[in-house]
C-alpha cells in the first residue's frame, strides 16, 4: 500500500464517525481531502459543514457540500482532520498545509476530534517535524529570537501568507517531551497567533492507515 492509499483507508474509516443529519468540522490537507471526497461518495445526509481554510471550503463546495460559518452553528459534533505528527497520547502537531490556527478554532468548537494519518505520523517523541507557528507579520523577528530562546531554529516559510494574513515560523530541533507546557509557552509570546501543538485539546480518537488497513488508535 502507497502512504496515500494509507491516508484513504484512515480517511475511509473515518466516515463512520458522521451521523446522519449531523454537523461536522473538516480539516486540511492531502488526508482531509480524501475523507471530503470519500465523505461525498457516501451521501451521508448531513445538515453542513465547517471548514478550516478557503481549500477546503472549496473543494467542500465543488462536491456540492454545504459549508457553513463556524458563527452560525453552535457545538459541532465532530472533527476530522490529518497531522504532522502525533505522540501516543494523541498530542499533535499540525499546520504543515498552514491552516493551523482555524484548525485550532475548529476542533476547540467540536465534541469528538477524529484525527486521520498514514501510520508514519506517529512518533515516540514529537519535533523531528518543524513545528508551524503562525505569527502577525510585524513580530516575526522578535517571535523568531524568543524561539531561539527555547532551543529552537525558526525559519520564515517564504512566500506564504495563511488565510487570515499571516506568516509562518517553521521552528525544527524541538524535542517536544512536554506539549502541553511548550504550547502554553509558545501560545504567551507577544505577536504568536497560534502554535501547531495541539496538547491542550488533543485528538480523541487517531486513525492510523496501515498496511494492513485502517486501525484505530486510542491515547496510552
Ligand atoms: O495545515 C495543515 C494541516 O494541519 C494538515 O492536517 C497536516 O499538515 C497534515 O497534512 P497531510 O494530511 O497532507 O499529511
Amino acid at each position: 500500500m502507497t502512504q496515500d492509499e494509507m491516508k484513504r483507508a484512515a480517511a475511509a474509516e473515518a466516515l463512520k464517525y458522521v451521523e446522519d443529519n449531523s454537523i461536522i468540522g473538516v480539516g486540511t490537507g492531502s488526508t482531509a481531502n480524501h475523507f471530503i471526497d470519500l465523505l461525498a461518495e457516501s451521501r451521508i445526509p448531513l445538515k453542513g459543514t465547517v471548514a478550516s481554510s478557503v481549500k477546503t471550503a472549496e473543494r467542500l463546495k465543488s462536491h456540492g457540500i454545504k459549508v457553513m460559518e463556524l458563527n452560525q452553528t453552535g457545538p459541532l459534533d465532530l472533527y476530522v482532520d490529518g497531522a504532522d505528527e502525533s505522540d501516543a497520547q494523541l498530542n499533535l502537531i499540525k499546520g504543515g498545509g498552514g491552516a493551523l490556527t482555524r484548525e485550532k478554532i475548529v476542533a476547540a468548537a467540536s465534541d469528538v476530534f477524529v484525527c486521520i494519518a498514514d501510520e508514519s505520523k506517529l512518533v515516540e517523541v514529537m519535533g523531528e517535524f518543524p513545528l508551524p507557528v503562525e505569527v502577525i507579520p510585524m513580530a516575526q523577528s522578535y517571535v523568531a529570537r524568543e524561539m531561539i530562546k527555547l532551543g529552537g531554529t525558526p525559519d520564515l516559510r517564504h512566500g506564504y501568507t495563511t488565510d487570515n494574513g499571516n506568516i509562518i515560523l517553521d521552528v525544527s530541533g524541538l524535542k517536544i517531551t512536554n506539549p502541553v507546557e511548550l504550547e502554553s509557552k509558545i501560545n504567551q509570546i507577544t505577536g504568536v497567533v497560534t502554535v501547531g501543538l495541539f496538547a491542550a485539546r488533543p485528538a480523541d480518537v487517531l486513525i492510523l492507515g496501515t498496511p494492513g488497513g485502517a486501525k484505530v488508535v486510542k491515547a496510552s
